[in-house]
């Protein structure tokens, strides 16, 4: 690390769900470890997340826990109410912060969702680097949605067609696979124009990094470099914990009703990638008629798998929440483990014995699957994850698509066979993942984003103000 950057002092600020939280925590490691310090804004919730770090570089790492603030509003417009008043509530005590740091941050590395950081960093004359959980390819469409505003043939019709011609790959989704803030509103909204504004604040902060690679959406990072007009943008992914840590410096171990030595002896007496393993992220739940269809199509399949069920937080979820059918795991035995709560995922998808991954495509998953050289059987509910399994079926080959939200809940004997075909041996999907598993390996290990990431630090070294 260059003397330059040693000791720069950068402030964190992730958004608080996991998904968000977790790969910023893993870039902030991997600053501290090129000799940065970073300051971590956090809420009390989330606090022992940073534990890990805050023990592993007690010298170059610090929390600002700020309180939560209260937020009081319906699912679909909780994310706008909670981003308003996280701006309400810390940006006094921010200016006031930076103003009264003996030594302050020269840049702010925020979440996509945190952009009036943006004006934050404006008014003290500090960078703001968007930090982005998901991929290019998805942050692409999120660009030309929001600026050019385009419209359906048919908004009533949502199966009709939404093209993005000047985007690689001219890209067609239905309006219903479309963000549901853009869907649900109009020009002249409140909340529309807050996401709206949200967009066009990204756009205009200082750079832009990324959790993905550059062999992975190489067209897409291109396209962005022309779209923003400058080359700050870096692809630093895929951010995991190290070969040696299973937990990783974030403690995804999180807790489960099994603890993580048990479910690896279950695999350990598995043989080489003959395991499916199911998990919808940190915050969809499924219906009960895509848990029927699921347990029904695990059942029949005669797959080994490893099912990891969640209860509702109401976050993405859907009203009807499922619970499992009685007496599923008797009647699937030795063939399945079923994980309540929080999986250990990135152990279990590195397993020898893991051969495949049905997966609802948020982009932490598909980096991990990925890294992991599983095959991924798709079944996107909401938000990216329709952008990320169209890269990984259509653009990558590397996926089986399945099932797309509760529009798409394939036959269950449909489902069983895809799984049973996800496991095979000699899949076509298996030997393209394997390729660009190596590619992700390849760039963390020396390659295209650890040169983004030296690029990164040398840029903001460089005091971009
Ligand atoms: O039992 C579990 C469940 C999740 N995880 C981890 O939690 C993260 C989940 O992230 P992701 O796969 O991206 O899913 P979501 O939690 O649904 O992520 C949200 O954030 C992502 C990044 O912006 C988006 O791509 C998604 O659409 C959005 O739902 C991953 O690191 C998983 O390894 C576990 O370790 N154990």
């Amino acid at each position: 690390m260059s003397s330059t950057a040693t000791g720069l002092h950068i402030l964190v600020y992730p958004y608080t769900d996991s998904g968000h939280i977790i790969p910023l925590l893993d870039f902030a490691h991997r600053l501290l470890i090129r000799g940065l310090t970073v300051t971590v804004l956090v809420n009390p919730d989330n606090l022992p997340l940073l534990q890990p770090l805050l023990s592993s570089h007690p010298s170059s790492i610090q929390s600002l826990v700020l309180p939560a603030p209260e937020v009081h509003a319906p699912p679909q417009k909780a994310r706008a109410a909670k981003v308003r008043a996280m701006r309400e509530l810390y940006y006094p005590i921010l200016l006031q912060w930076f103003r009264s740091h003996p030594s302050p941050p020269v840049a702010i590395i925020s979440d996509y969702f945190l952009s009036w950081t943006h004006q934050l960093g404006s008014e003290l004359g500090v960078p703001r680097v968007v930090f982005s959980p998901s991929g290019a390819f998805a942050f692409s469409v999120l660009l030309s949605l929001w600026r050019d505003v385009p419209k359906p043939a048919d908004p009533d019709d949502m199966n009709s067609g939404l093209s993005f011609p000047e985007l690689p790959h001219s890209p067609v989704f239905p309006w219903l696979q479309i963000s549901r803030h853009y869907r649900s509103g109009k020009e002249g909204d409140p909340d529309w124009e807050f996401h709206r504004s949200n967009t066009l604040l990204d756009v205009a902060s200082w750079g832009v990094v990324f959790n993905s690679f550059a062999e992975l959406e190489r067209v897409y990072f291109e396209h962005l470099r022309a779209e923003l007009g400058h080359d700050r943008v870096w692809a630093v992914g895929p951010l995991l914990p190290s070969d040696d840590d299973i937990v990783g410096p974030t403690n995804r171990g999180g807790s489960s009703s099994l603890p993580i030595h048990e479910v690896m002896a279950w695999l350990n007496a598995r043989v080489d990638n003959s395991v499916v393993y199911v998990c919808f992220g940190s915050r969809a739940t499924l219906t009960s008629d895509q848990m029927d269809v699921l347990t029904t199509a695990l059942e029949q399949s005669g797959v080994q798998f490893i099912l990891c069920v969640r209860k509702s937080t109401g976050g993405h979820a859907g009203q009807d929440h499922s619970s499992m059918p009685d007496g599923f795991e008797d009647r699937v035995g030795h063939n399945g483990l079923v994980v309540k709560g929080w999986a250990p995922q990135v152990a279990i998808l590195k397993h020898r014995a893991v051969g495949a991954f049905l997966t609802h495509c948020g982009w932490n998953s598909v980096l991990e699957g990925i890294a992991a050289g599983v095959v991924m059987v798709t079944w996107p509910m909401v938000a990216d994850q329709f952008t990320n399994a169209k890269l990984l079926v259509d653009q990558l080959g590397v996926a089986i698509r399945a099932g797309e939200g509760t529009q798409i809940i394939p036959e269950s004997t449909e489902l069983a066979r895809l799984l049973g075909e996800s496991v095979n041996p000699n899949t076509p999907e298996r030997v393209r993942v394997k390729e660009v598993s190596d590619a992700a390996l390849g760039a963390i290990k020396g390659g295209s984003s650890d040169k983004d990431l030296d690029d990164f630090v040398k840029r903001l070294s460089a005091s971009p103000k």
